[in-house]
């Protein structure tokens, strides 16, 4: 069987990531990653506290050093998990149960959320776009959420709308949960503007009157192969900020530092925040959008909820002027609808950050 043709506009035709997996198939070649990206794996080694450093997010805007702290983790890796983010724990666990029940229920009832017939959204595999892409041991739930107004609601998974631990909806919780997020960016940016010596709003004022926040329920199903085959390929968010919550238990995540993959270790209530390429354009490069993948295994699932934040399309980003120096010279050029540009550029094998450096 065709790997190609297992895929038709994101959806899955014959047989998903998720039913391979169940019976127990050998993933066909076109998810074997050729060019040794795999190597070097084991960071286990590694200081924690020196790979992903840990912020009190309850200490920022006013402590200058967790602000300090701030300001190093975005310059260095671009990454930090982070605590007191104000959503009790037993609020986390619904999010994952969220997520957990939809990649729970028959595929049948999977795919009346099926993205062939909603655009980008909906549940299904990343759009092949091109003959060289390698594919992800991968399947994932793509919502809008911001602007409130672009949200289809019917794509938002109304079973199962009970939780044995509660009696909201899933749709609830996912609402309470980007309620909070969305305050959480606004403090984040707040602090990152201040850990730079910025005025505020230099980076939110950039965003429009309608900034996009969009989610990806990412599931990962065992894999047989995982010396040859990952859940995510290496990449840069498009955003600006991702906020990441990672499976409770089973670790996958690495970021690229230093030359060297680093696993990101589970802390079960903490967010991972990852910095994306629109930062990094809005920051004269000084915050990094940090290389990142995520590896496969071989006997458990994983499921991840990744939140991205970014401007509204049709409006023009660049470096902030305060950036901009003799000493740090414009490093991007201003640019619009990077998110769209960025998955283009990224699936024809292109580093998107190169194509928005700016030539004098
Ligand atoms: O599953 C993860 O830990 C990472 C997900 C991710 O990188 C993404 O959705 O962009
Ligand atoms: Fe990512």
């Amino acid at each position: 069987m065709a790997g190609k043709s297992l895929f038709f506009d994101g959806v899955p035709l014959a047989k998903s990531v998720q039913e391979m997996s169940v019976n127990g198939d050998e993933p066909p070649p076109e998810f074997h990653v050729k060019d040794g990206s795999l190597g070097g794996t084991d960071s286990s080694h590694l200081p924690l506290s020196v790979s992903v450093p840990i912020i009190d997010l309850s200490l920022l805007p006013s402590s200058e050093k967790e602000l300090q702290k701030l300001r190093f983790a975005l310059e260095s890796g671009g990454c930090f998990q982070a605590i007191g983010h104000g959503m009790s724990s037993s609020f986390i666990d619904k999010v994952r149960g969220v997520a957990k029940q939809f990649f729970g229920l028959p595929r049948e009832e999977k795919l009346k959320y099926s993205r062939a017939a909603n655009g980008a959204e909906g549940y299904g595999h990343d759009r092949v776009v091109s003959e060289k892409q390698v594919l992800d041991w991968h399947s994932r739930l793509f919502l809008r959420v911001f602007p409130e107004k672009q949200r289809k609601l019917n794509l938002w998974p109304e079973k199962p709308d009970n939780f044995s631990y509660g009696l909201s909806s899933c749709r609830e919780v996912l609402h309470e949960y980007y309620t909070k997020l969305k305050q959480m960016m606004d403090l984040l940016f707040k602090a990152m503007e201040k850990s730079l010596d910025l005025q505020e709003n230099s980076f939110l004022g950039q965003f429009g009157d309608n900034p996009v926040m969009h989610v990806r329920f990412n599931f990962y199903p065992p894999c047989s192969k995982p010396d040859k085959v990952l859940g995510l390929k290496p990449h840069s968010d498009r955003s600006s900020v991702t906020v990441l919550l990672q499976d409770e238990e089973v670790e996958g995540l690495q970021i690229l530092k230093d030359e060297r993959w680093v696993t990101v270790p589970v802390i079960p209530h903490a967010l991972v925040i990852n910095i994306g390429d629109q930062m990094q354009i809005m920051s004269n490069g000084r915050f990094k959008s940090p290389l990142h993948r995520v590896a496969t295994n071989k006997a458990k699932l994983r499921i991840s909820v990744a939140t991205l934040y970014e401007p509204e399309p049709e409006k023009e980003i660049g470096p902030v002027e305060a950036l901009i120096d003799d000493k740090k010279p414009r490093l991007y050029r201003n640019v619009t609808n990077y998110a769209s540009l960025n998955y283009e550029w990224y699936q024809k094998g292109k580093v998107p950050l190169e194509e928005v450096k700016f030539h004098a």
